[in-house]
């Protein structure tokens, strides 16, 4: 009887994962509570790929709080494995995750808790059927903190030469950069020509994600986003906040919008300039698996 080596290598590590997804914008979320490592670039990369991967639009890592009285800290990673401080859609989905979490060890959480990110504390309310709000921040229009080079003071237009296309645009960090480009066709929107073009200025030394917006009414807007690190995804929960933030500053639209995205609608509040502002929407569950890497 002849030995035969085992073709199927054993696998180096296996990794545990949820897939969830908030509006159509989709997620691998990984429990790195305990201290375990963040994932590599190249990991999330390899997490990301639709074909040899799980497929998502980033990567969420769920970690221990740091000394705060929050529940517990995210960290967001884009699919091409850069890293973005601020996630509006993984906030509500992190929120849901912790929901689920608690309730499984007969803890459940209260109604409202707070969640820290990269850019600080979010406030979290559980508003039932798997929607959450989330306390998303001021939104900041100085240029120096989208960042944006070569302008002074917040202005409600921008506009940028390349080549021989002119860029119109209004700007704003919710704690990662957005551009807001208005158009009066969203489904024509040149989406896939203009956005490359715009993160890749020189005006955006750290890239940024740009959103198209249609204004319907004084309480509802149209949104498509391209995201940095991505591509256009169905929603981008941040983007969201960015159109809706720059559109009230010009007066556009009331103090609370709906944000009509490819893959759902979210609610934006930001009753006053000196308050934060809140974005409101679902999340969902889609399965929890097992990630076998070498
Ligand atoms: N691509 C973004 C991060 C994810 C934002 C988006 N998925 C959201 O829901 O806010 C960036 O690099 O800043």
């Amino acid at each position: 009887m002849v030995a035969v080596a085992d073709p199927t290598p054993l696998p180096a590590t296996v990794l545990r994962f949820s897939k969830m997804h908030g509006a159509g914008n989709d997620f691998v979320v990984l429990d790195l509570r305990g201290n375990a490592p963040p994932p590599s670039p190249s990991l999330c990369r390899a997490l990301a790929d639709r074909h040899a991967g799980v497929g998502c639009d980033q990567i969420l890592t769920v970690e221990d709080a740091q000394g705060s009285d929050a529940v517990a800290r995210y960290r967001i990673w884009n699919a091409d494995g850069s890293s973005s401080q601020q996630c509006g859609n993984g906030a509500r989905c992190i929120a849901a995750w912790m929901v689920r979490d608690a309730r499984s060890r007969n803890a459940p959480l209260p109604t409202e808790f707070v969640l820290d990110s990269p850019v600080g504390a979010h406030a979290v309310t559980q508003l039932g059927g798997g929607a959450f709000r989330i306390v998303m921040g001021l939104p900041r229009f100085a240029p120096a903190s989208i960042p944006l080079h070569g302008f002074e003071g917040a202005q409600d237009e921008y506009v940028l030469y390349r080549d021989d296309a002119v860029f119109t645009f209004g700007a704003v960090s919710m704690g990662n950069p957005h551009a807001v480009i208005e158009v009066d066709d969203i489904d024509a929107a040149p989406v896939e020509a203009v956005a490359p073009m715009l993160q890749s200025h020189p005006a955006f030394p750290e890239s940024v994600n740009v959103g198209f917006v249609h204004v319907e009414s004084r309480d509802r807007i149209r949104l498509r986003v391209y995201e940095r690190g991505v591509g256009e995804t169905l929603a981008c929960g941040s983007g969201a906040c960015a159109a809706a933030a720059v559109m009230m500053r010009r007066g556009r639209v009331d103090r609370e919008v709906t944000v009509s995205l490819p893959g759902g609608d979210l609610r934006i509040a930001w009753p006053a300039d000196d308050v934060a502002l809140s974005m409101s929407g679902p999340t969902a569950f889609v399965f929890e698996g097992e990630w076998i890497h070498e």
